[in-house]
């Protein structure tokens, strides 16, 4: 497999299976370092298995995936890659800030930051409430910030604005453009197009391909459309038809 070093993911020839079904049969694509790669694409598609494999929790069938040079899971990258999954990765019965102080001695990271986070997702009122009492919204906030506590260089986020209303949704993305201006690469993966429209460059993703590598401005323009929920529509019909 090669190396680019100029690269922060490199797919090859990367083939899955789950549940006894394929979800990529020899999938290969770049991401760049720095920047915001949105991924999307219907329900299934293999997004979340896709992110799965970039931080190396996914077992796979063949192929491979290096981050920043090195094969992807491996212990050299333990701080250097943070993945936030759909799914609130904190404990419950602790307050907002014990979850923080506990996450940031395992990440090296100090009080100072600590404080950074819970200002960055907005968090800074809830600190002393235990998570099991917060709003999903909320809990996923938690998660967000243990995985921006150690700044990682590439940052994984597994529909990050999940349940969020429009007004926070606007914050998080600014979060994520502040991280990328630091020089931080982020994989963020979506269903609302509306947030394709945010990212750098779009990977559309349908039936375990990426059915179309472009960015938000390309996409609209190549199709004519006017939103990018048109945009990806039109694209799936020029496929299909
Ligand atoms: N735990 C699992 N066991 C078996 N098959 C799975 C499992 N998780 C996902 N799959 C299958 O793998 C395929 C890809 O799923 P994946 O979760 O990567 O899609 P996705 O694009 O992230 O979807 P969504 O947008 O709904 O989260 C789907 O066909 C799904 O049924």
């Amino acid at each position: 497999m090669d190396h680019d070093p100029t690269a922060a993911v490199v797919v090859r020839d990367l083939r899955v299976r789950r549940g006894g079904g394929v979800v990529f049969d020899g999938l290969d694509l770049e991401v760049a370092r720095g920047g915001v790669t949105g991924l999307m694409g219907p329900s299934g598609c293999g997004k979340t298995t896709l992110m799965r494999a970039i931080v190396g929790t996914q077992r796979v069938q063949g192929g491979g995936v290096t981050v920043f040079g090195q094969a992807a899971g491996s212990a050299g990258l333990r701080h250097r890659v943070a993945y936030d999954t759909q799914a609130a990765s904190v404990y419950s019965d602790l307050t907002v800030e014990q979850n923080l102080r506990y996450f940031a001695r395992l990440v090296g990271a100090s009080r100072k930051d600590v404080g950074r986070v819970l200002d960055q997702v907005n968090l800074r009122d809830r600190a002393g409430q235990r998570v099991d009492t917060l709003s999903g919204g909320q809990a996923s906030r938690v998660s967000l910030a243990v995985a921006i506590l150690g700044r990682p260089e590439l940052l994984v986020l597994d529909e990050p604005t999940v349940g969020l209303d429009p007004l926070l949704r606007e914050e998080l993305w600014s979060v994520f453009h502040t991280l990328v201006d630091e020089g931080a690469t982020l994989i963020v993966s979506s269903h609302v197009m509306d947030e394709a429209l945010r990212c750098d460059r779009l990977l559309l993703l349908r039936d375990g391909r990426v059915m179309a590598d472009t960015t938000p401005a390309r996409l609209l323009s190549e199709t004519g459309a006017d939103d990018p929920d048109r945009a990806f529509l039109a694209l799936i019909e020029r496929e299909v038809g």
